[in-house]
C-alpha cells in the first residue's frame, strides 16, 4: 500500500503536521511526501491513499492574495512559494480506480471563527471523484506564524496511524 501526502505551507506550521501524518502513516505503507509546488500533475500509479493539507487563509483554502499576505508577515522565507493547494488540486488530471483521500488543515482553535481549508480541500478532491475518508481533522495553531499547540504533532502522527489503517487491505473503507 502506498501514501503520497501533498501539503501547502507558509510558515511552516502545515510542513510539520504533514510530517508527522506521513510518520505515521509510514507505520503500515510506504509514504511519499511532497510540497504543493512540485506535487505530480495527476496522482500516480500505485498510489492508494492521497492526503492534503494546508493552511486556512480567510475562512478556506488559501488564494493568491492570501498568500501575499502570509508573505508580508513572514519574518523568514515562506515554505510553499508559489501555488496552493486549492490551484493544484483544480487542475489535478486524473487517478487510477480505488484511490482514497483524506485532507487535513491548520488553523486557529476559536469555536467563534467559522471555516477550514480541509472542507474546501474535500470538496475539491469529490468533484475530482477520489472519495473522502472519514474523520479529516483540524491542526491547531496559537497564532499566525505558529507555533503549533502542544501535542499537536503527536496528535497528527496517531491521525496518520488511524488512516493507513483504514486503507489496509480487507478492511472497509468509511468514505463520505
Ligand atoms: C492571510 C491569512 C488569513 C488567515 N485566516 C485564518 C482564518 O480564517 N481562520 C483561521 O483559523 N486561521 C487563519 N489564519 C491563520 C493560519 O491558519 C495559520 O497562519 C496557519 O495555520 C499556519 O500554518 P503554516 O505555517 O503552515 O502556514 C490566517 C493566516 C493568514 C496568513
Amino acid at each position: 500500500m502506498r501514501a503520497l501526502v501533498v501539503y501547502e505551507s507558509m510558515f511552516g506550521n502545515t510542513q510539520t503536521i504533514a510530517q508527522a501524518i506521513a510518520d505515521g502513516l509510514a507505520t503500515r505503507m510506504d509514504v511519499e511526501l511532497v510540497e504543493v509546488g512540485a506535487a505530480p500533475a495527476a496522482v500516480p500509479d500505485g498510489v492508494d491513499l492521497l492526503v492534503v493539507g494546508g493552511p486556512t487563509h480567510a475562512f478556506g483554502m488559501s488564494r493568491a492574495n492570501t498568500r501575499k499576505s502570509a508573505a508580508e508577515q513572514a519574518t523568514s522565507g515562506l515554505v510553499s512559494k508559489g501555488q496552493g493547494m486549492r490551484e493544484w488540486l483544480s487542475a489535478l488530471s486524473g487517478h487510477a480506480p480505488d484511490v482514497s483521500a483524506a485532507a487535513f488543515d491548520t488553523r486557529f482553535k476559536n469555536p467563534w471563527l467559522p471555516g477550514s481549508a480541509r472542507r474546501g480541500a474535500e470538496k475539491l478532491l469529490r468533484r475530482k471523484g477520489l472519495p473522502v475518508l472519514t474523520g479529516s481533522q483540524s491542526f491547531y495553531v496559537s497564532g499566525t506564524p505558529g507555533p503549533l499547540l502542544e501535542g499537536e504533532i503527536e496528535r497528527a502522527r496517531s491521525w496518520g496511524v488511524s488512516l493507513a489503517a483504514m486503507r489496509e487491505p480487507g478492511e472497509r473503507r468509511p468514505a463520505v
